[in-house]
């Protein structure tokens, strides 16, 4: 097995007016090659700056980090992720395809390879022919897939989705949902999903990564013992309804050390 993603002893403090906030402390993790890992937790937990160091956008404070076998920052230089993130995040002067041809542009990709890439990655979300719109004129769904797009067309094995679809309603996000799953298929990418559903994360994850707040610590790995082809009505599964009471559980533990109520 491949290791894409590797964290040890994995700390990230923030210095702040009011004193130090540990987003992630002691943080273990191994995430191989076609794992479709979600993380899980309440606010605050420290799921963002998880994705967020991965990508090289925060520096960690302790342990050690590494994506593709080498630093978040030589990583981020060789492309080796897309990152979606909650909102599309689409600019509204741009078309559809302008919008995904943007990161292309920067990497100075020739015109011919661009429309090459935005017609392959426009097909696997299934939003060909809406090229020339421009994203006011989509569904949320359809803005979201957008992204998913453009975080597709540099074709990095690597996608980082920082809750794609939590402001989406429920049948969009099924529906999504279901779609992803064939894509991450189709494509063979690992993915790291952030999510606040216990439903979504069981159905889409190989592996499922419990967190708890203050400070952020990994407080259960679950291992999904699911078949990877999985219906939308697999959710009423005793299977599956089993991983999410554990998913449940440990969410639960990880309040009552918090000292909280549940
Ligand atoms: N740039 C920053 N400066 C100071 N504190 C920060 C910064 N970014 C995040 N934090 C704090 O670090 C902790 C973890 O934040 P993070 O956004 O990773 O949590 P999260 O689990 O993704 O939360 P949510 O589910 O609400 O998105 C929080 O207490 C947050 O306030």
């Amino acid at each position: 097995m491949t290791t894409v993603v590797s964290a040890q002893n994995l700390g990230l403090t923030f210095p702040t007016g009011d004193g130090d906030i540990v987003a992630l402390s002691d943080v273990n993790l191994t995430i191989n090659k076609g794992d479709f890992v979600s993380f899980i937790g309440p606010s605050g937990c420290g799921k963002t700056t998880f994705l967020r160091a991965i990508a090289d956008l925060e520096k960690p404070t302790s342990g050690t980090l590494s994506v593709n076998g080498m630093t978040p920052e030589q990583a981020r230089q060789a492309r080796a992720y897309g990152y979606v993130f909650q909102a599309a995040a689409l600019y509204p002067w741009r078309t559809i395809e302008k919008n995904i041809a943007l990161p292309l542009e920067i990497m100075g990709h020739s015109p011919a390879e661009q429309s090459e890439r935005i017609a392959r990655t426009m097909e696997l979300v299934n939003l060909s022919g809406f090229e020339k719109k421009y994203p006011w004129q989509l569904s949320g769904g359809m803005q979201q897939r957008a992204s998913i797009a453009r975080a597709l067309a540099f074709d990095a094995d690597l996608l980082l989705m920082d809750e794609p679809f939590g402001a989406l309603d429920e049948i969009v996000r099924d529906h999504l949902n279901s779609e992803l799953l064939k894509l991450w298929e189709r494509t063979q990418k690992t993915i790291c999903f952030v999510t606040h559903s216990i439903p979504e994360a069981v159905y889409l994850s190989t592996r499922i990564v419990v967190m708890s707040p203050r400070p952020g610590r990994v407080t259960d790995i679950i291992e999904s013992t699911l078949p990877r082809d999985r219906p939308l009505d697999i959710r009423e599964t005793p299977e599956f309804l089993a991983i999410a009471a554990r998913v449940r559980e440990g969410l639960r533990a990880g309040h009552s050390y918090d000292g909280g109520a549940v």
